[in-house]
């Protein structure tokens, strides 16, 4: 009798103590984390930067394509990286993540006994899932998409990739919460032009053209640095691809690949953000790991800026000379262009030139909202609806407000402000670094969707930044 009252006495205090460790974890969920900085300071010092946000989720998705495992090595602590180890283990890839050497293992010989036909599990996390398409179908015959995530800089349709897959034959089935996939008759090599040179669609075109049957040629490709290190995979897994130099790429298909083992070229966007940081705060930065090639035309439209850099085999120093910066015109555009995802964190340095910059911005056309925030700190910031630029873009004539007017220099003021998405977020670090007084930055989890370590980062840059919890 004593005893089971004993029994009842411990089973309550089970309860109460699972409830209340239920609670904790329930509220360090749904805390926000905020990040207070107490900005007017230069950033000064050294950081790394790993593997790229945009090559690196894209060879995690070739690895299911072989019979062997591959390895990947500089690979960044990053959430777009994480959603895609989810996916693939849960496709059955047995993934092994060292964080601190960057080197990542990809298994991928039990896919077809792991095989589960619907996946919305991370729905709407990033836009990677999409690229499961080809291989997915090549191993398991079917798939499973669920609706993507990513960005909210533009509408973000994925109608060259459902229309590239239909032309290797693929069924495309639209579901609420995703697509089904099948490929009943298999899927065979095809001729497809991409009426813009999309990253994404040209990516889906080779990860599932290196498999199919016989030729593909694919013309209006895009020739992202990137791209072009997927296609360094691929062709270390046995692929067979040239590329031309009218953007067109053609592969011929291989019946089986195997794995790789592969370093992935460093992210040029994180090192161009580095470096727009270091010019707005009027700083000095090293970025470890930053590689010219891949950033010719960013370095171009710096130096114009007035920036200073000076490059090294182990990376490239950024720094602010002293004196004003220059205004500039820019027209974002696919690459060798520059690039659109530079183009958020070089605007706040643009605040700080003397005279009137124009931003023209052509890959997306809804990537200007972020400048919202930047007025509020000070900035002065037109936005106009017309092509300002020289070249006449996809969004002119279409109610698209897609260009901007900066005039500077104005001093930027500390304020409470939500990030809006990835490099909005860090252009709004920035501007909080630049800015007189403290700032609020709310919505920062965003941010470590593609920059590994930002806070730590920081404050080896001596940055003067709290993170709070609420
Ligand atoms: C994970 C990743 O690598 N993301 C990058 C990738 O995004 P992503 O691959 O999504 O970008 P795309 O190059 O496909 O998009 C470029 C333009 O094409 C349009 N479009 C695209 C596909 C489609 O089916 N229909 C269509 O109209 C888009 O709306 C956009 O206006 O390239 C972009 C352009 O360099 C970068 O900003 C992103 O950081
Ligand atoms: C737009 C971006 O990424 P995503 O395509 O993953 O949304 C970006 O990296 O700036």
């Amino acid at each position: 009798m004593l005893r089971g009252k004993f029994l009842d006495v411990n089973a309550t205090l089970r309860d109460r103590v699972e409830s209340v460790i239920r609670t904790e974890i329930l509220r360090k969920e749904t805390m926000e984390r905020i990040l207070r900085v107490n900005g007017g300071k230069p950033l000064n010092g050294e950081i790394t930067v790993r593997g790229a946000k945009n090559f690196v989720p894209k060879a995690m998705v070739a690895s299911l394509l072989g019979n062997k495992p591959s390895v990947l090595s500089n690979v960044p602590l990053i959430r777009d990286v994480d959603v895609v180890s989810e996916l693939l283990s849960l496709h059955g890839v047995h993934v092994n993540y060292d964080q601190g050497s960057g080197t990542l293992q990809l298994d991928p010989s039990n896919v077809e006994t792991a095989h589960v036909a619907d996946i919305d599990a991370l729905a709407g996390s990033s836009r990677i899932p999409i690229l499961f398409c080809g291989p997915l179908l090549h191993r398991l015959g079917e798939a499973f998409i669920p609706d993507l995530g990513g960005c909210n800089i533009g509408g973000r349709p994925i109608d060259f990739h459902l229309e590239t897959l239909r032309a290797f034959g693929a069924r495309v089935e639209k579901l609420e919460g995703g697509i089904r996939l099948s490929a009943p008759d298999g899927l065979h090599g095809t001729k497809i032009h991409l009426p813009f040179p999309s990253v994404g669609a040209t990516e889906q075109t080779l990860l599932t053209a290196v498999m199919a049957e016989g030729l593909t040629e694919l013309s209006g490709a895009a020739i992202e640095p990137e791209i072009m290190d997927l296609i360094n995979v691929l062709q270390k897994m046995g692929a067979i691809m040239s590329v031309d130099t009218d953007r067109t790429i053609r592969i011929e298909g291989v019946k089986e690949l195997g794995g790789f083992v592969h370093t992935s070229l460093p992210d040029r966007i994180e090192a161009a953000s580095w470096a727009s940081a270091a010019l707005a705060t009027r700083g000095n930065i090293f970025v470890r790991g930053a590689h010219q090639p891949d950033m010719t035309t960013f370095l171009n439209t710096y130096r114009k800026v007035g920036g200073a850099f000076d490059i090294s085999d182990e990376g490239i120093r950024f720094w602010h000379p002293g004196g004003e910066l220059n205004s500039i015109v820019l027209e974002t555009n696919v690459h060798p262009g520059f690039m659109t995802d530079w183009q958020q964190p070089l605007v706040v340095a643009l605040t700080q030139a003397q005279g009137l910059s124009i931003v023209h911005e052509t890959v997306y056309e809804n990537r200007l909202g972020f400048t919202r925030a930047l007025k509020e700190m000070g900035a002065n910031i037109q936005t106009y609806r017309e092509c300002l630029g020289g070249l006449q873009c996809r969004f002119g004539q279409r109610n698209f407000t897609h260009s901007a007017v900066i005039s500077g220099p104005t001093p930027l003021r500390g304020a409470e402000i939500t990030v809006p998405d990835l490099r909005g977020g860090f252009s709004y670090l920035i501007a909080a670094l630049a800015a007189e007084g403290e700032s609020q930055v709310h919505g920062i989890d965003v941010i470590s969707r593609g920059y590994e370590h930002f806070i730590t980062k920081l404050r080896a840059l001596n940055a003067d930044v709290e993170l709070i919890t609420r």
